[in-house]
């Protein structure tokens, strides 16, 4: 069996329980509320910021040229194509290019990017790919789910969200991870296949607390100017 099929049945669990969080369901239903889709969509910018980093910190890791290439391409694809959706619903919402850039990313925010920005910086190629591979693939796992329900795709709002994280370029983009998890873990030995393991639950958890982030519009607890 493939490293990340088994691996998968380990994270099942914690990636059902997105389906049923109250910002996902809302998102389903059209009925999520746009102060929270707004606080999910500045979060997430300066989330996805930290995560181009890390694509490039894989790059920078490299251990040959296509590895370099693939890297790079996710980069890229993360600063225009995944950005572009963010940069197109800050201007419907009159979030200026500047604003969304300058938000002070919220206590979960700040954990989660630094949990992988720190494994990537330890380690080898194979932390940057265990601590990204969650992100993308659940995105898309979510993505697809939504998409199944009837008239998802056309919500005024929420439809460019689905139809981006549904779409044939973003199953792309969790294909490329998942192929570079399965090389990287070849030949490795069960404890450290553990210990990439351990990495993908905990970025599991991570991307559930960003959900409820976003559901409970959480910043630091006592606001300062
Ligand atoms: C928090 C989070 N995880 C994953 C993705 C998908 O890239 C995203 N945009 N944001």
């Amino acid at each position: 069996m493939k490293f990340t099929d088994s691996v998968f049945k380990r994270v099942e669990p914690i990636w059902e329980s997105y389906m049923k969080h109250p910002f996902i369901q809302g998102l389903g239903d059209g009925t999520l509320d746009e102060e929270k889709f707004k606080h999910w969509l500045k979060q997430d910018y300066v989330y996805l910021i930290e995560y181009a980093r890390l694509f490039s910190i894989g790059a920078a890791k490299s251990t040959d040229l296509k590895m370099m290439t693939t890297y790079a391409d996710l980069a890229n694809g993360t600063l225009h194509t995944e950005m572009d959706l963010h940069r197109s619903y800050a201007k419907q919402f009159n979030i200026s290019e500047e604003e969304l850039e300058q938000t002070e990313p919220a206590q979960t925010t700040v954990a989660y990017t630094s949990y992988m920005l720190n494994l990537a910086q330890q380690g080898g190629i194979e932390n940057v790919i265990a601590a990204i591979l969650t992100c993308t693939w659940s995105y898309s796992y979510i993505g697809l789910k939504l998409a199944e329900i009837e008239g998802v795709k056309d919500h005024p709002l929420y439809g460019e969200w689905v139809n981006m994280y549904a779409s044939e370029e973003f199953s792309t983009f969790k294909e490329d991870c998942i192929q570079l998890m399965d090389t990287v873990a070849e030949g490795k030995t069960e404890e450290e296949l553990n210990r990439l393991e351990d990495i993908i639950v905990k970025t599991s958890y991570y991307e559930y607390m960003f959900w409820e982030m976003a559901e409970n519009l959480e910043t630091w607890p006592v606001p300062v100017k």
